[in-house]
């Protein structure tokens, strides 16, 4: 589950917290990830430096033109509140020197940076330098001809200079010695001599270049700067990732020159002198017990000090005590990785043209009504068919108005009254069928009518609603769907999520919330801070429940719902949304329920028939071209979302694409959160029309125009299957899928994909009926019977009870035999429902 997000392989090698130096250097050589374009790397995944002095490092980049540049991590150097974080950073790469010259601008630059910064000849072209650290810890050491394009994070003993365990640097037989460990000279990079025997004079220690290295004057070394000596660094100040042509990144030195204090950034005092504290205990494992020169976990590079929690990066506590911690394990969404969250999110629109604004109804948005429906479950309420049935308070009327909503689809008919009714609700419908305004409209008529808790003025906030999201991104669309239907009341609502500055978000609550939007990691955090308390809640949602309950984010899950302030169910409502729901999650999620209803629209899980899909047999290695032949054919102004499994895999693809003439941008885990909402931002626009995601992106995310999904890389689980293509054909638009089928990796889903494709009236290509008859397994999905066709409390063979019918007919009991539909109103029985293959 998690592991589609953050757990690749390839950057299990940097996230050692031991081994991670502060100084993260970084190199993806120009030629060594075997593309043509170049060496694009992935910045964060180049963090080599997370550990403990978070540097992420600016990513190396080797492009083979200069335009597609280089896009690196933010944050790597000079994290404002760390002394750690130097990411050397290699921009420039081979090819990038030799033809563009390229390498010329970022190396002076970098030349200049002090701490960290390494020659851009070190960089895909020689190797040698790669740390220039004059202060605490870790190095990373670029080695020449690294075939992986990877060397660093440094950190480690033994030597410096070869790396070898064996001696330290000043034995080294390999020679070398200032900064960085190449051979030869750091200086003019000649490996005839040594720098100190350099024709060409040179600098001090940690990157060779010439003159000081902070100032970047030749007049004078840097001991004798008349501008005082220390760090420095540049940060990349445009994040977003956007591979388009004419893409450059813009360098801004930071902290530049300035000696100043490594942990606060404050040039009025050192780090030893800072009152900010900095590094109480050891800088590697985060105790207070000892140094980290007595660390007994080894290791640690430098950076650390900034009273922050090395795991979350929030401040309050350390990392043995961090209460993200399960999230962070879990790898939600990205949620609450390093580097240290200073991005404030912009504020939302005031505009109501940007706040209703929404996606056009499509041509077959009536054909949702010939959806057979199915609510099972005592005494379930009649449902509705208009939203004048609805009783929803006159504001959020008039806003449904707004948003041009005038009818109301299969699972707000029927979700609706069942919220207004009090009752606890686990609904089923397909993607982009209206879900979110079936759980938001009722709660917010009922908490505008009931009256409105919160108070600006209190310390604590208690929202009477809480809405979970399992990403960031989701969480803020909910918010803003939220705003959209509260429009010119008095309620509050609020999102807090990882990856952004926790001042920020904890100003935003100060100000009053009555409904919370939240990521799981967050809002734990703030229930432990004190800032938010549960005891007014009336309403938990659970969006995408099926993954908020799933081992990734099971146990944040149980913590809030075992919050001591938290009301027990009965004395809330617990409400359950999504697309798929795999019985063994519905058996898990009934735990929280109290004497719940179970809505179905449409098969449970089933994909979402206005999406064509289309299923090709593509080998890995022709994937690339396949892709490219698609875009081609792409009508103007259209937008495509290809996912990929790993985040290094949308990278390297974005990267390639925009080299390739599409602009492209990417989203996924390991981007920073600025970069990842600015992605999608230029998505939205069309400054992109290809986004490349992960799996982070496959969820609930309702963006216009994206009419074509393409499976570059074949999801792991059948459910992220229907998410991911339910990007498309949204609101009774027609979209379109395309899944590249790699017999080599993909045939243990193919049994589960053709059951998807035929309950969507889609063509099964032989190739695929050949591989599910000799598919090992018989699982509809991997886990085993994932697929819950009905509410599992029904149990074989039994219809549940029914609904207590529809006034305009809808089909919701007793209908047809293909579907689960319990008998009207009175229950019986109805049809068997294969849940799993045999
Ligand atoms: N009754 C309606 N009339 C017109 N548009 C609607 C209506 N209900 C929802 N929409 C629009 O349909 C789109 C999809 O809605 P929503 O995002 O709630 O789908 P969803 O079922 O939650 O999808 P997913 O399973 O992907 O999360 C949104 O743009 C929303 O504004």
């Amino acid at each position: 589950m998690a592991e589609d997000w953050d757990n690749e392989s390839g950057d299990t090698a940097f996230q050692s917290q031991s081994s991670g130096g502060g100084f993260g250097s970084s190199r993806y050589g120009g030629q060594t990830n075997g593309t043509d374009s170049g060496g694009y790397s992935s910045a964060p995944s180049l963090g080599a430096g997370r550990g403990r002095g978070r540097g992420r490092g600016l990513g190396a980049f080797g492009a083979k033109t200069a335009q597609v540049g280089g896009i690196s991590s933010s944050n790597g150097f000079g994290n404002s509140s760390s002394s750690g974080g130097f990411g050397s950073s290699g921009l420039g790469g081979r090819s990038q020197a030799q033809q563009n010259g390229g390498g010329d601008d970022w190396g002076d630059n970098r030349d200049r940076g002090g701490s960290g910064s390494s020659r851009t000849k070190s960089f895909g072209d020689r190797g040698g330098g790669g740390f220039g650290s004059n202060r605490s810890g870790g190095f990373g050491s670029n080695r020449r001809d690294d075939e992986n394009g990877y060397s660093g994070g440094g950190g480690g003993r033994g030597c410096y200079n070869c790396g070898s365990e064996d001696h330290q640097k000043r034995d080294c037989p390999e020679g070398g010695q200032g900064g960085g460990g190449g051979r030869g000279c750091f200086n003019c990079g000649s490996e005839d001599h040594q720098k100190r025997d350099c024709p060409q004079g040179g600098g001090g220690g940690g990157g060779g270049g010439r003159g000081c290295f902070n100032c970047g004057s030749e007049d004078h070394q840097k001991r004798d700067c008349p501008q005082g000596g220390g760090g420095g660094g540049y940060l990349v100040t445009k994040v977003t990732l956007l591979h388009t042509p004419s893409y450059t990144p813009t360098m801004e030195k930071i902290r530049g020159g300035g000696g100043g204090c490594y942990n606060c950034g404050s040039e009025d005092h050192q780090k030893r002198d800072c009152p900010q504290g900095g590094g109480g205990g050891c800088y590697n494992c985060g105790s207070e017990d000892h140094q980290k020169r007595d660390c007994p976990q080894g290791g640690g590079g430098g950076g650390g000090g900034s009273g922050e929690c090395y795991k979350c990066h929030e401040t309050g506590h350390f990392a043995r005590e961090c209460p993200n911690a399960d999230a962070q394990a879990s790898g939600e969404g990205g949620e609450d990785r390093p580097p240290a969250s200073v991005y404030i999110p912009p504020e939302p629109s005031q505009d109501e043209e940007v706040i209703f604004a929404t996606i056009q109804k499509g041509i077959n948005f009536d054909k949702y009504d010939d959806i057979p429906v199915e609510v099972s479950g005592n005494n379930p309420p009649r449902c509705i068919t208009s939203f004048h049935e609805a009783d929803l308070y006159e504001r959020v009327q008039e806003n449904v108005r707004k948003a041009k909503y005038d009818k109301p689809t299969p699972v707000q008919k029927y979700g609706i009254p069942i919220i207004g009714a009090g009752r606890d609700l686990m609904a089923c419908a397909q993607t982009g069928s209206g879900k979110t305004a079936a759980f938001l409209l009722p709660i917010l008529s009922s908490m505008l009518r009931n009256g409105l808790e919160s108070s600006a003025l209190s310390v604590q906030q208690c929202p009477q609603t809480i809405v979970v999201s399992p990403t960031r991104e989701l969480a803020i669309q909910i918010y803003h769907e939220a705003r959209k239907f509260s429009h010119n009341t008095m309620l509050k609502c609020v999102v807090v999520y990882g990856g952004t500055k926790v001042m920020h978000q904890l100003s935003q609550v100060d100000r009053g919330c009555n409904l919370l939007v939240a990521t799981p990691g967050r809002l734990l955090d703030f229930i432990n801070r004190g800032k938010i308390n549960l005891e007014k809640v009336q309403f938990l949602v659970l969006d995408e429940a099926d993954r908020m309950l799933d081992m990734g984010f099971g146990p944040e899950m149980e913590k809030l719902v075992n919050n001591p302030a938290m009301p027990k169910k009965g004395d809330r409502q617990t409400l359950m949304f999504s697309a798929t729901f795999p019985n063994e999650v519905q058996q898990r999620a009934a735990d929280y329920l109290n004497d719940y209803l179970f809505l179905t629209v449409g098969r449970v899980g089933g994909a979402n028939s206005d999406v064509k899909q289309v299923v090709l047999e593509v080998d890995n290695y022709s994937k690339r071209d396949k892709l490219v032949e698609i875009l081609q054919v792409q009508p103007e102004g259209d937008r495509t979302l290809v996912f990929t499994e790993t985040k290094r895999g949308a990278d390297f693809l974005a990267s390639f694409l925009s080299q390739s003439g599409f602009p492209t941008t990417s989203i996924h885990g390991d981007r920073e959160q600025r970069e990842r909402e600015e992605a999608l931002e230029d998505f939205k626009k069309n400054r992109a029309c290809v986004l490349v995601a992960t799996s982070v992106a496959a969820r609930g995310l309702d963006i216009p125009y994206v009419k074509h999904v393409v499976n570059y890389d074949f999801p792991s689980l059948i459910e992220d299957y229907v998410h991911r293509i339910g990007r498309t054909g949204r609101c009774g638009n027609i979209g379109l899928s395309t899944s590249f089928y790699d017999p080599e990796k993909d045939s243990a889903l193919s049994r589960a994909l053709i059951k998807v494709l035929a309950d969507a009236q889609q063509d099964v290509p032989e190739f695929l009926e050949a591989a599910a008859d000799s598919a090992i397994g018989t699982y509809h999905g991997n886990a085993g019977g994932r697929f819950g066709g009905r509410d599992t409390r029904s149990g074989p063979r039994r219809g549940g009870g029914g609904s207590g019918g529809c006034t305009d007919g809808f089909n919701s009991g007793g209908g047809d035999a293909d579907w689960n539909s319990g008998g009207g109103g009175g229950g019986g029985s109805g049809a068997q429902e294969e849940e799993e293959w045999d």
